[in-house]
């Protein structure tokens, strides 16, 4: 025998916690093994298609692309064989005994043991082949790899149970069958009728056709009675037409919901679609898909993610990245061109400018999408940003051309209800708006809350003005790439002079230069004794109930974004902020009336400290803070 012969294996440690818990989570939807093996099938024939683009000899002794299913009541088998690509030994030990996705320990560790929620998961994971044991106690394996002689075949057997035996086969066709041995209790399976429904609901779009078994029967002949029968033979039982072919009005929901299931691994439903046939100076067609759940590693940046991409009909690459932004990578699709030749390699794509008018043409139909979305089913919208809002926030800094598209499709938590729901649109917001403004007006901090109650809230809240209150990582960065909305430019409350423009009457401008004036002292003294900290001290209109607040430069850094870098471990450039005082604050009036030079140190000092608070920071001195305060509280006291 050659080196080759049988061998024991054991899978790898995720591969025996997957089988444990897809079992156990994924009773309930047995069936899905056959969606699983077909699609497999299916996309094995897909490959060899390609390859022999290259290289026709691989298809030289069978031309024939086709996936055929038999039953074996008696001995309780399911068999799926496919004429596709086939795997070598080195193949099948890789694909069959371990799980090659990065990100599988995450992923593992993130279930919950709570088998609804994990079943989920497990669906977004994709549990591929693994899922035959779900109803089988054993599978084999018989596979050939495409251009390998007959005594290259390779038998792959295992019981699930953590180990799995490996063996050289002697087989007569390329391509792979595999064998279930149904459990007793899942004999139902083992059906023709069963399997041939099975095949038509959740792969009747497969391009390749499925083949079953069917008897036939010759007309009876005169004289005889009963139909006489004839040997079975083989029969398509899916459609095996590609579905974005068909034209839009033809194909049902339930099976462009089962052709997303099968283009993106994905057990849940896809929350909205987008057919289309593009002729003219461009040609192709394209189908997209917004899912309705996020996958577990949309934050993963080396997850693959892209578009499936077919040459006339024929399937070429699956991930191609070229076609959609990063901001988009949640879409899922495919693109069938007839205007790139049938070798085209990856490194192609990378410059190629065909692809990038697909892509310019693409992003639009996406936007198109999420807009009508928006406005015909704005619930669904709402689920959409729930689960992807986040990373169409990238979109303004990354997509220039569609920055005003990308900015109308956001949503935001506002003071207008003060909810922490990101419901509102840039649209609603400026409808609200209050004579006179022509801005819109916006708060960053760490949190909902410390959004909420920013002192920088003040005084909009006392003229009725809305604010976007913005508490997302991602939000500081996203603002400092969007400058204006519709005409109307946004503007941080916490930074700058604040400009209320017509919204504020001239009395109450010159009442706020008066302040200055008035209390320049007081504003002196304060210069002095913070020097080290602040940039400049100044009254300020802002504050209604507060004594104080810091306010960065129309040029520096948030402190969401300072936060941020920091944490990062990122060299963030020094810069002092402003510090405004509330002259109608009874605080602020007594430490101007202050003699005694240590308390003005202390309550000066407090003030400084709890801006920092209110905004959201942390103080350097936090001890000290807590000192000054119950000094001045036990003053009080006596
Ligand atoms: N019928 C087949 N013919 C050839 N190769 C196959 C076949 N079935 C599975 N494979 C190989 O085994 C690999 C693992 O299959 P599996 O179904 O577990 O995962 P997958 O198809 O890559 O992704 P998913 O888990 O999302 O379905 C496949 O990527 C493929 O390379």
């Amino acid at each position: 025998m050659s080196e080759n012969t049988q061998q024991s294996m054991s899978f790898q440690t995720e591969v025996k916690q997957l089988l444990h818990l897809m079992i156990h989570s994924l009773y309930s939807n047995k069936e899905i093994f056959m969606r699983e093996l077909v699609s497999n099938a299916s996309d094995a024939c897909d490959k060899l298609r390609f390859q022999s683009l290259k290289d026709d000899s691989l298809m030289a002794e069978n031309s024939d692309l086709r996936i055929r299913i038999s039953v074996d009541k008696e001995a309780n088998t399911i068999a799926i064989e496919d004429t596709g690509i086939g795997m070598t030994r080195d193949e099948v030990v890789q694909n069959l005994g371990t799980i090659a996705r990065s990100g599988t320990a995450d992923f593992l560790k993130n279930l919950t043991g709570d088998e609804r929620k994990d079943s989920q998961l497990i669906g977004q994971f994709g549990v591929g082949f693994y899922s035959s044991f779900i109803v089988a106690k054993a599978v084999d394996v018989y596979t050939r790899k495409a251009g390998h002689a007959a005594e290259e075949g390779v038998h792959w057997h295992s019981e699930g149970e953590g180990e799995f035996t490996i063996d050289d086969a002697i087989l007569p066709q390329r391509g792979t069958k595999i064998v279930l041995h149904l459990k007793a209790e899942e004999s139902e399976f083992a059906d023709d009728w069963r399997l041939k429904s099975l095949v038509k609901k959740y792969s009747d779009h497969i391009s390749v056709p499925v083949q079953m078994l069917e008897e036939k029967f010759a007309a009876p002949e005169e004289g005889e009675e009963e139909a006489k029968p004839q040997e079975p033979t083989w029969e398509n039982v899916n459609s095996a037409k590609a579905l974005w072919t068909r034209s839009r009005s033809d194909v049902k929901d339930e099976e462009y919901q089962e052709l997303y299931r099968h283009i993106s691994h994905d057990y849940g439903d896809a929350l909205t679609w987008s057919h289309n046939k593009v002729e003219g100076k461009l040609d192709y067609t394209s189908l997209l898909y917004i899912p309705k759940k996020a996958p577990y590693d949309l934050w993963n940046r080396e997850r693959v993610r892209g578009l499936k991409l077919y040459v006339n009909r024929v399937f070429i690459m699956d991930d191609v990245e070229q076609f959609l932004p990063m901001y988009l990578r949640f879409v899922k699709g495919i693109v069938d061109s007839n205007d790139l030749p049938l070798n085209v390699s990856r490194e192609i794509l990378q410059n190629d400018s065909t692809i990038e008018s697909i892509k310019s043409a693409l992003v639009k139909r996406v936007l198109d999408m999420l807009e009508k979305l928006a406005k015909k089913k704005p619930e669904e919208y709402q689920e959409f940003w729930q689960e992807f809002g986040q990373v169409l926030k990238e979109g303004p800094a990354e997509d220039m051309a569609n920055k005003e598209k990308v900015a109308g499709l956001l949503r935001f938590a506002t003071s207008h209800s003060g909810e922490a729901k990101q419901d509102v649109a840039l649209v609603d917001y400026i409808e609200r708006m209050k004579e006179g403004q022509d801005k819109i007006y916006y708060v960053c901090a760490d949190s909902h809350q410390t959004a909420k109650n920013s002192p920088h809230l003040e005084v909009f809240r006392k003229k009725g003005i809305e604010v976007l209150l913005l508490s997302d990582r991602i939000d500081e960065w996203l603002m400092s790439y969007l400058q204006e909305f519709d005409g109307k430019s946004f503007v941080d409350v916490a930074r700058g002079g604040l400009d209320l423009g017509d919204i504020e009457s001239e009395e109450e401008k010159q009442a706020q230069e008066k302040a200055n004036d008035e209390h320049k002292d007081l504003i002196g003294k304060m210069k002095t004794l913070f020097a080290e900290e602040v940039a400049d001290v100044r009254m300020t209109h802002r504050l209604v109930e507060s004594p104080a607040c810091i306010v960065v430069g129309d040029d520096d850094m948030g402190a969401q974004m300072r936060r941020i870098m920091e944490a990062a471990g990122q060299q963030v450039p020094e810069t002092k902020p402003t510090l405004e005082l509330n002259p109608e604050h009874p605080l602020v009036q007594r430490l101007e009336q202050e003699s005694n030079d240590d308390r003005f140190n202390d309550l000066a000092n407090i003030l400084l400290e709890q801006s920092r608070l209110a905004e959201g920071s942390s103080l350097k001195d936090s001890a000290s803070f807590v000192s000054r305060l119950n000094k001045l509280l036990l003053e009080m006291m006596s």
